[in-house]
């Protein structure tokens, strides 16, 4: 067949399989709209049915392979799109969802003709693939076809034609779905079986995130009568980045998942009881001031994040419960003796794994009831006895410690065990703010800790956690999670390389992984990057140059595209005028739709977005309480440019007193966030990161 009438007939499939979503679109009827409550939940199931249809009718598949199975005489065809289509009459699978089992084999299988197989639910089948075929399909209309696999052809692998194009294509404000495109070692994650703690480290590019949300779309089908939407997590980073991946999860069919960053969720679990002390901008700190190794190891964040830390709050609360005890007898009235014996008796066949707070109230109404009881069996009827008794009854029950958790947290700090860890004046700063309910973000997983052990967790637990950019979370802020859960299901995913805030999270998997047993732990590294060409990533990698962490550098995807440019400045206002040139001719040029400047600190992008409105520009500038990313021309600090993508751009201050010998991670996540282009600016002596790179090279 050639290619021609392949197209023609793929064509035309196209057609008839959208008349067959569009007559079922329109079978779905009007909207009910009253007050029957069963009607209201058909209505709700109409809704997600309609809704999935229409996803399909903007692009009903975009994939095709030709399976035989052993048993079958012939091969079959199978289409793979975002939503299962059968026929309205038949039943007949039109199309098959991406999340079916039979649907990895799209992803899985990499060419030759040896048999391969998929895991149905009935077990193993196996069988060989005849072809694999992407096709593109735009606003009704099949616009490309691309077979990377024809069995019998001399070329026996599958190429990667249709990802290159996928990637050669600009991008806008938000980051997209990639089901056409998923690479086997991403499936196989995407695929991992729902109750293991999944870990993920992926270079910069690699597609994490991409995979956790496609994760998440793939465990609610997959697992669709134990899990639910709104039982499930992502924790990112800060609101910007949540509102860039806003668009992947609703495009995939997925609604309701709960969307947040840490230290709001702690705030919420702490009854917004504190707040967060805006006194100390931890980015400002951290970012906007140089700052030495030895400041980075010893911050308090590593410390109050430690295991370490979080041993000395457990002892603290083993030392509470045993507190649950009185150690005297109980005597309201003159011999009517309640004995610490007794008690120990209930607390010994009371449930151990329930919260500190609530055993100790179910204690103290348990002693209520006892005297309640000897009052009765006493016949006692002097009402001033009565209450003498009560009052006594109040004075003994007050003595059981309660605490909240800011209390405890405070106790904690002061602890013998605790003191020589722990800096003299962080630890009266942290106090100090406590007292006003103010707190440091190192503070709130302790805290955060100690509130769900001291009262439990008052929402349903989460069926899946997924925790995105994690080589910033401490252990602790892990455990803290961990109490949300009956048992461990969470995709955490992040990339040592990019650790930027060393002050607060981990140097080595192991922090975390190490948190769950082995069994119920899975572990995945992902070293392709699909988000940048070669040049760029050869040049990102050797920034990093000789630092490990024990990660492999990144391997491009085989996509050319132009030389890295380094250039020097005559001095600072012709670096501005550089900036505002190079910009416009990215602009002119027409091929690039979001643009970034990066800059080392607040200040120097500031500077530089005052220019470019001088000159007319539009421009937006992104600061760090950012809500949304805009798209377009963006003036952003690297350091929160982290998660973000730009067809190109311009590193404005790539010199050795803005990118120091501590700032390689730093500078290899401003490199790795371009697509297409990337130019580095420098005034002065070009940072020696650099020069090292450009000397390799
Ligand atoms: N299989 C794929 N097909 C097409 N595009 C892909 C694929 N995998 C990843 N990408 C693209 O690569 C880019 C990077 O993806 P993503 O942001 O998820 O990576 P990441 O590993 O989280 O990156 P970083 O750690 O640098 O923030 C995105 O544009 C994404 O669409």
């Amino acid at each position: 067949m050639t290619v021609q009438s392949a197209f023609q007939d793929e064509a035309g499939r196209v057609e008839t399989v959208l008349l067959h979503i569009r007559n079922q679109l329109r079978a779905i009827g009007p909207r009910y709209t009253g007050d029957d409550f069963t009607e209201q939940m058909l209505q709700l199931q109409r809704d997600e049915r309609q809704q999935r249809l229409e996803i399909s009718e903007r692009e009903p598949y975009f994939g095709r392979i030709d399976f035989q199975e052993t048993s079958q005489e012939t091969p079959k065809p199978l289409y793979i799109g975002k939503a299962g289509v059968a026929h309205e009459k038949t039943t007949e699978l039109l199309v098959i969802d991406w999340r079916a089992p039979v649907a990895s084999l799209f992803y899985a299988f990499s060419g030759g003709e040896a048999p391969v197989s998929y895991e149905s639910p009935d077990g193993d089948i196996e069988g060989t693939v005849h072809l694999k075929r992407n096709l593109m399909v735009r606003e009704g209309k099949l616009e490309r076809l691309v077979d990377s696999y024809v069995r019998g052809q001399e070329d026996e692998s599958v190429t990667d034609e249709f990802l290159l194009y996928r990637l050669g294509e600009s991008k806008d404000n938000k980051l997209r779905d990639i089901v056409s495109t998923i690479q086997q070692e991403q499936d196989s994650i995407i695929r991992t079986e729902k109750n293991k703690a999944v870990f993920i480290q992926g270079v910069a590019g690699s597609g994490k995130t991409t995979v956790a949300l496609h994760r998440l779309a793939y465990l609610i089908y997959r697992y669709s009568g134990s899990i639910r939407a709104d039982r499930m997590v992502i924790f990112a980073p800060n609101r910007m980045f949540l509102d860039y991946i806003s668009g992947v999860l609703p495009e995939l069919g997925v609604g309701d998942i709960v969307q947040t960053t840490y230290t709001e969720w702690a705030i919420e679990q702490l009854q917004k009881t504190v707040r967060l002390d805006e006194n100390r901008d931890t980015m400002d700190y951290w970012f906007e001031h140089p700052r030495t190794r030895a400041e980075v190891e010893q911050a308090p964040g590593r410390l109050k994040g430690s295991l370490l830390f979080k041993q000395a709050a457990d002892q603290k609360l083993a030392q509470t419960e045993e507190a649950l005890l009185p150690q005297l007898p109980f005597e309201p009235v003159d011999g009517m003796i309640l004995r610490p014996s007794t008690i120990a008796e209930w607390i010994a066949t009371d449930d151990r794994s329930e919260p500190y707070m609530k055993r100790r109230n179910r204690i103290a109404s348990r002693i209520k009831r006892w005297l309640e009881s000897e009052w009765k069996t006493r016949r006692l009827t002097d009402s001033k006895l009565k209450a003498k008794a009560n009052a006594k009854l109040n004075a003994y029950c007050k003595k059981i410690p309660s605490f909240t958790a800011a209390q405890l947290y405070i106790s904690l700090l002061a602890d013998p065990g605790v003191l020589p860890m722990l800096n003299k004046d962080a630890r009266k700063e942290s106090v100090k703010g406590l007292k006003q309910n103010l707190v440091q973000p190192e503070d709130l997983a302790p805290l955060v800790y100690i509130q769900l052990r001291l009262f439990g967790l008052e929402q349903p637990t989460f069926d899946h956690v997924v925790i995105d950019e994690a080589q910033d979370y401490s252990p602790f802020q892990l455990e803290s999670l961990k109490l949300c859960q009956r048992q461990a299901s969470m995709t955490v995913l992040g990339d040592l390389q990019q650790g930027i805030h060393a002050y607060a999270g981990i140097h080595s998997w192991k922090e975390l992984t190490g948190l769950f047993p082995a069994e119920d732990t899975g572990y995945f590294e992902l070293d392709r990057s699909y988000r940048s060409t070669m040049e760029i990533i050869d040049f990102a990698n050797r920034v990093l140059g000789g630092m490990g962490d024990g990660v492999k550098p990144a391997t491009p995807v085989f996509r050319s595209g132009e030389a890295v440019d380094v250039e020097l400045a005559a001095d600072d206002e012709k670096r501005l005028e550089e900036v505002v040139r190079t910009v416009k001719d990215w602009q002119n040029d027409g091929s690039y739709r979001t643009i970034a400047v990066l800059g080392r600190t607040a200040r120097s992008c500031q500077d530089i977005a005052d220019r470019l409105l001088s000159e007319g520009l539009q421009v937006s500038l992104v600061q760090s309480k950012q809500e949304a990313y805009k798209g377009g021309l963006t003036v952003v600090p690297a350091y929160l440019a982290k998660g973000l993508e730009f067809d190109a751009v311009l590193i404005a201050d790539a010199d050795q007193a803005s990118f120091g010998p501590n700032d390689a991670k730093l500078l290899y996540v401003a490199c790795t966030r371009a697509l297409h282009k990337l130019k580095l600016l420098h005034c002065g002596a070009l940072t020696n990161l650099v020069q090292e790179a450009v000397v390799m090279s």
